[in-house]
């Protein structure tokens, strides 16, 4: 392999992913049997965000020292009197994920290695430690998201998605997946419980009668009825599949719908880099293109926001064109960007 392979980071990436999920399963388990944490707790979604946080950090840490990680979550809330209760409950999950235990100062420090800014120069990971918190709560999907920029490029993208079925076709069959990407060398996906890796590539659409695209369930993270039109004007039929967090960029990916389509709702919400570093780069190795709603490259050099981008559009490399085309008709009527 050349010396731009990443296998160590890639190795070490699928470990910390994998340990990440292991533990939000865990959470989500105690959080429905109601054992330590229950519905009462401030926010269970929060103990498991802290802790994947944590065992990510910390295993990153572990074998990239110098490595600084723009991560979603700090540990501002875990600290001092106020933050005790929540401190106790996330060091026990974080431990139960690592080989080597964390006392609370190291856990607090672990967590704040990933409030690095960002930017153009150098190498940073993005974590966003549990993606569609939402779809956790609800039993639905989410992810662990990991990935490896270099002076603003995605190299590298692993994202754990403990609750989406291996085969779309077989819904009821056997959930956990692992995706993973590095630039140049494809995409891929295995199951949680086995390390062969299947290769991956999107559905090669010819007809867009036959498609049908992915969106957020959350009608306030895209705009649904523009996105109804979109798909009108496109010649989509089917309804929608709406599912929570980056499973989307891996469900089209390998080909379970052809489109996904994120519409901005407000001006002012700026995309975080966490929320889409993985997913991109998993859809440009299986022959798909994402870009913002202009048709414009998602630009992961501006800090820890997408700051000059608006919503995502990804598609098939061979109708990303068309669909960019209706998505500018419809936001863009008078033809104004
Ligand atoms: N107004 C918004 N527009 C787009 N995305 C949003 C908005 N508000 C929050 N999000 C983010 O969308 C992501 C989930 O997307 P999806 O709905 O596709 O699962 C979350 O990371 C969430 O951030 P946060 O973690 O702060 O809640
Ligand atoms: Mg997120
Ligand atoms: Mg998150
Ligand atoms: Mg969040």
């Amino acid at each position: 392999m050349s010396a731009l392979s990443f296998a160590a980071e890639r190795a070490v990436a699928i470990r910390a992913v994998l340990a990440a999920s292991n533990v939000c399963q865990r959470v989500f388990t105690k959080l429905v049997n109601g054992e330590t944490i229950t519905k009462k707790d401030k926010s269970p979604v929060t103990i498991a965000d802290y802790s994947a946080q944590a065992v990510v950090n910390s295993i990153l840490h572990e074998s990239f020292p110098a490595d600084p990680i723009v991560g979603e979550e700090d540990a501002k809330d875990l600290r001092g009197e106020a933050g005790r209760q929540m401190r106790e409950k996330v060091l026990e999950l974080a431990n139960s994920g690592l080989e080597k235990a964390l006392n609370e100062d190291l856990l607090l420090e672990t967590i704040d290695r990933g409030t690095f800014a960002g930017g153009a120069k150098g190498r940073m990971w993005a974590l966003d430690p549990i993606d569609g918190t939402k779809g956790f709560l609800r039993g639905e999907q989410f992810a662990v998201c990991l990935a490896l920029i270099v002076d603003g490029q995605v190299q590298l993208g692993v994202m754990g998605c403990p609750n989406l079925p291996i085969d779309a076709a077989n819904q009821d069959g056997e959930k956990g997946c692992l995706f993973i990407t590095v630039k140049g060398q494809g995409a891929f996906q295995r199951n949680f419980s086995s390390s062969k890796e299947t290769p991956i590539a999107m559905g090669d659409i010819q007809s867009l009668a036959d498609a049908s695209f992915c969106e957020s369930v959350e009608s306030g993270h895209s705009n649904q009825s523009e996105s109804a039109k979109i798909a009108h004007l496109l010649g989509i039929t089917k309804a929608p599949v709406r599912m929570d967090s980056q499973c989307k960029y891996c469900s089209i990916s390998r080909g379970d719908a052809a489109v996904y389509l994120r519409l901005p709702v407000s001006a002012t919400y700026e995309e975080k880099i966490w929320d889409h570093a993985s997913g991109s780069l998993l859809v440009s190795e299986a022959g798909g293109i994402v870009s913002d709603v202009h048709g414009k490259p998602l630009d992961f050099s501006k800090g820890r926001t997408l700051a000059t981008n608006s919503g995502v559009i990804a598609a098939h490399a061979r109708i990303h064109g068309r669909v960019i085309e209706a998505v500018q008709k419809v936001l863009f009527p008078e033809g104004k960007l």
